[in-house]
């Protein structure tokens, strides 16, 4: 789709960050929102699953029902939206616009149809992808994180075998962290935002 408002609204390029359930996104950008709060701003998505346990409506997510999210849908509110293990997820323009209002980098953790759908909008953002380092790694990750049930952690662990094999099409994304040691991984994080922020003129030291 493509989106005239989002054009309008365009400062700094966003950032959008891929990859597997439980490859250490939300770890990775907690860090990365903790040190550069004045920097990056969180693109908060919709759900329609049931929050995680420390997990707050509207600063993680919109928690919503099918039915609303769906509603939204309809009404043309959202730039993306997905099926993601059993439950809905989006992103909304206003997430995005609110964040851009502040003239803050935006930034967009989304799965990889997301990534396909973001790539037919006029959005035009950084792709950076985050793997694990193997999926015995991944599998001991999730498990140990303790948020999905059995049935869940197996469609998480088919749609990562899925989203692996995407990450190597050439041209998908423009920077790919395997998240092994977390410090290095966050290291390689900062650099390549760094270079983003220098191009977009928004600095961080
Ligand atoms: N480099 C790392 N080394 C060891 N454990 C890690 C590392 N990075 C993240 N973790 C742990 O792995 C688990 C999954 O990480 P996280 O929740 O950040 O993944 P995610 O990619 O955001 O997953 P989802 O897409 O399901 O939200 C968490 O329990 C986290 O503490
Ligand atoms: N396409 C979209 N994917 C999204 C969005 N928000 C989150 N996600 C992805 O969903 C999975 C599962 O997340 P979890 O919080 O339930 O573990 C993960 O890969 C996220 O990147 C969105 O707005 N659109």
């Amino acid at each position: 789709m493509r989106d005239s408002a989002i054009k309008a609204m365009a400062g700094p390029r966003p950032v959008v960050l891929s990859g597997p359930s439980g490859a250490g996104k939300s770890t990775l950008l907690k860090k990365l929102m903790k040190e550069y709060d004045s920097v990056f701003g969180f693109s908060v998505s919709h759900t329609t699953r049931n929050p995680r346990p420390g997990e707050e409506n509207g600063r993680d997510y919109h928690y919503v029902t099918r039915e609303v999210m769906q509603a939204g849908i309809d009404n043309g509110d959202f730039i993306e939206n997905a099926e993601f293990s059993g439950n809905m997820y989006g992103t909304s323009k206003a997430a995005v616009q609110d964040v851009q209002a502040k003239n803050l980098i935006c930034i967009l953790d989304i799965d990889m149809q997301g990534v396909r759908n973001i790539k037919r909008t006029d959005l035009n953002p950084i792709y950076i992808s985050i793997q694990p380092p193997s999926m015995e790694i991944l599998e001991k990750r999730l498990r140990d994180r303790k948020t999905e049930s059995e049935e869940s952690l197996q469609r998480r662990l088919r749609a990562a075998r899925v989203d692996m094999e995407f990450s190597k099409e050439p041209g998908v994304f423009d920077v790919i962290i395997v998240n092994d040691v977390l410090e290095e991984s966050y290291g390689q994080l900062r650099n390549a935002l760094l270079e983003v922020s220098y191009r977009t003129q928004t600095y961080i030291k």
